[in-house]
């Protein structure tokens, strides 16, 4: 039987029957403001609560304000990247201006994909990563749409490779029924969608698990909530077009 890495996200792991399994790719699927950022955060966050160190590649934020999100929710990792249980890899600054003084993992050309694949594994080894987020896949790939899935394909060999289980954050428009292109939705082993949808009135969040190779799965549309400590999964709650319905 596979391990399984528990999200730790509450309400996340019974919807996954037990957790994701291990070195599974998942795709991590949804529009603007749908909480992709904050999941794949949660769950790195939980793998170092449990002692599993995690790291963090940020594409779309300054190092310096993922840091400052995550202490919001109460997910302070400073201490954690001088134990060597998390370390961000910063592919946003390209080493330009202070970062180059104190962020140890920097990606400076993000057109050269054996750059960043190169730091990313050195950051691995280093503290040996058992998760790893990569926050967003899509804007390695934002210019070029036809490098998508090799670009896919050689991240997973080396992540899984080096027995890691990673979140690619995966940004996709506003209505976009798919998750990021057929090349990388087929190459990888998992995809969790999350959606925002106006029902009478209100936005209402809910997640899909849409595919997860390894494991059973549930196949409803659970709604889930983001609060002041992070992200909540109701298993037991399917968002349905006219509502939230209450499972028995
Ligand atoms: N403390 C909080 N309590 C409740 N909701 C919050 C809180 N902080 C952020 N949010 C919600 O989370 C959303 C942002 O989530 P997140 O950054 O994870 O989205 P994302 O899917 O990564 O978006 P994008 O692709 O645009 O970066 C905000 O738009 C807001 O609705």
């Amino acid at each position: 039987m596979v391990g399984r890495v528990r999200t730790g996200i509450p309400g996340m792991d019974e919807v996954l029957h037990g957790g994701i399994p291990e070195r599974n790719v998942v795709l991590l699927s949804g529009g603007p403001g749908t909480g992709k950022t904050i999941f794949s955060q949660q769950f790195l966050w939980s793998g170092i609560q449990n002692g599993e160190p995690g790291i963090y590649v940020a594409l779309e934020e300054h190092p310096l304000q993922v840091r400052g999100n995550m202490a919001g929710f109460g997910w302070d990792v400073r201490k954690y990247e001088d134990e060597g249980l998390f370390a961000m890899v910063d592919a946003f600054t390209a080493g330009v201006g202070k970062s180059r003084e104190y962020e140890r993992y920097i990606v400076h050309d993000l057109t050269d994909i054996r750059e960043f694949i190169d730091v990313l594994r050195t950051a691995i080894k280093d503290i040996g990563a058992r998760r790893v987020v990569i926050d967003s896949v899509t804007t390695l790939y934002i210019n070029k749409p036809a490098m998508a899935r090799s670009i896919v394909m050689q991240l997973k060999r080396v992540l899984a490779g080096l027995g890691v289980t990673s979140i690619l954050v995966s940004q996709i428009s506003v209505g976009e029924r798919g998750f990021g292109g057929p090349g990388v939705e087929h190459g990888v082993d998992g995809i969790i969608r999350l959606d925002l949808d106006e029902i009478d009135g209100e936005l209402k969040r809910s997640l899909i698990v849409w595919k997860m190779r390894g494991t059973s799965h549930s196949m409803r549309r659970h709604p889930f909530e983001i609060t002041d400590r992070g992200i909540v999964v109701y298993p037991d709650k399917v968002l349905k077009r006219k509502g939230v319905i209450e499972l028995e």
